[in-house]
C-alpha cells in the first residue's frame, strides 16, 4: 500500500452541487464529501475518490459559462455568467478507471472553484505533477495497418486512441503502411528514432513482429552488433513499444495487458507503463532468420498456419478453420530436439504463479543474468555451451512449442504455457508426442479449462535458455539427399492423398509457426535474449492490486 504523502493543495471545492474536501499530494488526487454538505445524508455513508497522480490522464480548464447579450451596434457579445457573487471557474481531471477484465476506461470529474486563482492554482499544481513524471511519453511514431484482423486498425485508431493522445497532450507522427514489411523496413533504415519516445502499433501479432524486427535490427546495427552471429549478445532497445489491437489474435496484446482492448492500451501508453520483454533470436546454421517473443511451433501450429495463409479473406475465423481440418489430418513429425534447461533460476513451466505486473520472478531472473553476464563478460549461452549441459530428445512430434511467454490470448485465456514469465529470460519448450487423435483433442481441451495440459504422458514442457531443432532427415547428407528424393514423391502423393483420405501418408516436414509467420528453414538454433525489448504496458494486474486503489478509503 502506498504510504500518503504530504499535501499539496487542500481546497474546499463543488461537484455538480456537493462540497468535497478535495486534496492534492504527491501521489494522490482525493476527493470527499464534505459532512457539512446541504445534501449531506446522515444515514448515507461519506462518499471518498481517490486517483492516483500516476494514473490522471490530464487536466483541463473548463470553458467559463457564457451566455450572449447585445451591444448597442447590434452585435453579440459574450459575457461571464455569475453565479450570486461566485464566478464559476471550474477545471476537469481526466483519469484511469478500472473495469471488468481489465479493461481501463478514461473517467474524468469536474470541480468547481470559489475563484479563479484557486482554480489556476489547482491546474498549474496538477500540470506540475504530471510534467514531472519523466516515464510518460510526448512524442510517438505511430504504424496502422489498415489490412490486419477486421481491417479496422484505421478506425479504431481515428475514433479511439487519437483524440486520448490529443487530450494527455501526446504529439504523433502516423504513417498508415502501404505493403507488408513497410513499417519494418521504415523503422530499419529512415525513422528519425531519437526524436520519439515510443512506437505504437495498430494492428496484429503480425504488425507487431514487423515492428520488433525494425526496432531490433536498427537498435544492432547502430550500436556495431551483428544480427547473424547467434552467439552475439543483443543490444537491448531504448524505445518502448505500444500496442494497439487490431488484429486475429492480439497475443502479445493481450498476455501483457490482459485484454485486447484499444482504449485500455491506449491509457497504458499515456500513463507510460513498461513492461520489459524476452526475445528469441531464431537462426539456420549462421544465418538469422526471426525474432519470436510469443510462439515458436513446428507441427501443428506450423501446420495450421500454412493451411490458415489461404484462407485470409476469412478474417479470424480462419484459424479455427485451419484449427479443426489440421486436427483431423493428425500429421506427426520426427526430428532432434536439443536444449539448455534453464539454471539457477526461480521459477518451472508446472508452477501455479503466473506472471503478473511486477513479477519478482522476472526481476529476480532478469537481476541474476545481467549480473551473471556481467562477470564473466561473456555471452552466458556460450558459457553454458561449454558446460556440455546440452540435453538430447529423440521422437516423433505432433507439435513442439516453444512459449516465450504464456501465449495468453481470447482463445485460450491461460495460453499456451500459463506459467510461463514476460521477461525471466527463458522459453517453455513443449513437446507433444505422437498419439491417439482422442488425447490429442484432451490437451487441446485443456487450453481452455482449469485442467493441466501438461499432465498427460505424451507431453513434456523445459523451461530452457537455448534449443535447436533438427528434422530427421536433415540429419546428414546422405540422409538429406534421401529425403529430398521422398520429399519429392510424397507431394506427388500429397496430391494424389487429398483425393484418397483414407490413405495415411504423413509429410517429413511440417514448418515453424515464428508468431505468425512461416520460416523458410525447418532446422533452427533458438536462443532466448532476456528482457530485450520494452512495451507499454505493465503486466497483467492482480485484481487486489487495483482494488486497494479504487478504495482510496482504505488508504
Ligand atoms: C477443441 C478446442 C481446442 C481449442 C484449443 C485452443 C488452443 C489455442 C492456443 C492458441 C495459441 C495461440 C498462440 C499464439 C500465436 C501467435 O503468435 C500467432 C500470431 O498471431 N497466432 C497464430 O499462429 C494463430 C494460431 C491459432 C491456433 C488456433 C488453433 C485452433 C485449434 C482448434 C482445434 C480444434 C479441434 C477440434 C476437434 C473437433
Ligand atoms: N499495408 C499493408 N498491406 C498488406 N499487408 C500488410 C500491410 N501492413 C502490414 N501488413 C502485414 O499484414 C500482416 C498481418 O497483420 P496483422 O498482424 O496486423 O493482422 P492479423 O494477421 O490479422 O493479426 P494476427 O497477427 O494477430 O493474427 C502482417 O504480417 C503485416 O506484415
Ligand atoms: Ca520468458
Amino acid at each position: 500500500m502506498e504510504r500518503p504523502s504530504r499535501q499539496l493543495l487542500l481546497s474546499e471545492l463543488r461537484i455538480r452541487n456537493t462540497a468535497y474536501d478535495v486534496s492534492l499530494s504527491r501521489s494522490l488526487l482525493t476527493w470527499k464529501r464534505r459532512v457539512s454538505s446541504p445534501v449531506y445524508h446522515p444515514f448515507r455513508p461519506s462518499v471518498c475518490h481517490s486517483v492516483s497522480v500516476s494514473e490522471i490522464i490530464s487536466v483541463r480548464e473548463e470553458e467559463e459559462e457564457s451566455s450572449s447579450r447585445q451591444r448597442d451596434d447590434g452585435s453579440w457579445k459574450k459575457i461571464k455568467e455569475r453565479e450570486g457573487k461566485d464566478c464559476r471557474q471550474a477545471f476537469t481531471v481526466l483519469y484511469v478507471e478500472r473495469s471488468r477484465q481489465h479493461r481501463w476506461r478514461c473517467a474524468e470529474v469536474t470541480f468547481m472553484c470559489p475563484d479563479e486563482a484557486l482554480c489556476q492554482r489547482w491546474v498549474s499544481s496538477i500540470r506540475e505533477q504530471l510534467n514531472a513524471i519523466a516515464s510518460r511519453p510526448k512524442r510517438l511514431l505511430v504504424y496502422i495497418n489498415p489490412y490486419g484482423g477486421k481491417r479496422q486498425g484505421k478506425h479504431i485508431y481515428e475514433q479511439k486512441v487519437a483524440p486520448l493522445f490529443a487530450q494527455a497532450g501526446i504529439s504523433t507522427h502516423v504513417i498508415v503502411t502501404e505493403y507488408a514489411n513497410y513499417a519494418r523496413d521504415h523503422l530499419k533504415t529512415e525513422a528519425e528514432l531519437k526524436t520519439f519516445d515510443g512506437v505504437v502499433c495498430v494492428g496484429g501479432d503480425g504488425m507487431f513482429s514487423e515492428i520488433i524486427h525494425g526496432l531490433i535490427w536498427r537498435t544492432q546495427i547502430d550500436g556495431g552488433v551483428d544480427p547473424n552471429c547467434p552467439e552475439e549478445s543483443l543490444l537491448p532497445c531504448s524505445l518502448r513499444i505500444g500496442i494497439i489491437p487490431a488484429g486475429s489474435t492480439d497475443c502479445i496484446c493481450f498476455a501483457t495487458v490482459g485484454t485486447n482492448d484499444p482504449v485500455t492500451s491506449a491509457l497504458h501508453i499515456i500513463v507510460g507503463d513498461s513492461q520489459p520483454m524476452d526475445v528469441c533470436s531464431v537462426h539456420h546454421n549462421n544465418t538469422f532468420l526471426r525474432y519470436s517473443v510469443s510462439l515458436l511451433g513446428y507441427g501443428f501450429y506450423g501446420d495450421v498456419l500454412t493451411d490458415s495463409e489461404r484462407k485470409r479473406w476469412m478474417g479470424p475465423a480462419r484459424y479455427d478453420l485451419s484449427g479443426v481440418k489440421m486436427f483431423l489430418t493428425h500429421h506427426y513429425y520426427e526430428g532432434t530436439v536439443s536444449y539448455l534447461p534453464a539454471r539457477g533460476i526461480v521459477g518451472t513451466p508446472r508452477d501455479a504463479a503466473r506472471c503478473r505486473s511486477g513479477c519478482v520472478v522476472c526481476q529476480h531472473n532478469g537481476q541474476l543474468l545481467s549480473e551473471k553476464a556481467e562477470r564473466y563478460k561473456v555471452d552466458e549461452a556460450s558459457d553454458n555451451e561449454s558446460d556440455g549441459e546440452w540435453r538430447t530428445i529423440r521422437g516423433k512430434f505432433l507439435a513442439i512449442n516453444a512459449a516465450s511467454m504464456s501465449c495468453a490470448c481470447p482463445r485460450s485465456p491461460k495460453g499456451l504455457s500459463p506459467a510461463a514469465h514476460l521477461a525471466d529470460g527463458t522459453t517453455d519448450l513443449i513437446l507433444v508426442r505422437k498419439c491417439s487423435r482422442f488425447n490429442f483433442l484432451r490437451h487441446l481441451l485443456r487450453h481452455t479449462s482449469k485442467d493441466d495440459q501438461f499432465d498427460l504422458t505424451f507431453v513434456e514442457v523445459h523451461r530452457v535458455r537455448r534449443f535447436r531443432f533438427t528434422p530427421r532427415h536433415c540429419q546428414s547428407d546422405s540422409d538429406l539427399e534421401l529425403d529430398l528424393q521422398e520429399h519429392g514423391k510424397r507431394q506427388i502423393f500429397s496430391q494424389i492423398c487429398r483425393d484418397h483420405p483414407a490413405c495415411s501418408c504423413a509429410p517429413a516436414y511440417s514448418s515453424w509457426n515464428c508468431d505468425g509467420e512461416i520460416l523458410t528453414h525447418t532446422a533452427i538454433d533458438v536462443r532466448v535474449h532476456c528482457q530485450l525489448i520494452k512495451l507499454f504496458a505493465r503486466g497483467i494486474e492482480e485484481p487486489t492490486v487495483f482494488e486497494d486503489l479504487t478504495n482510496p478509503c482504505a488508504i
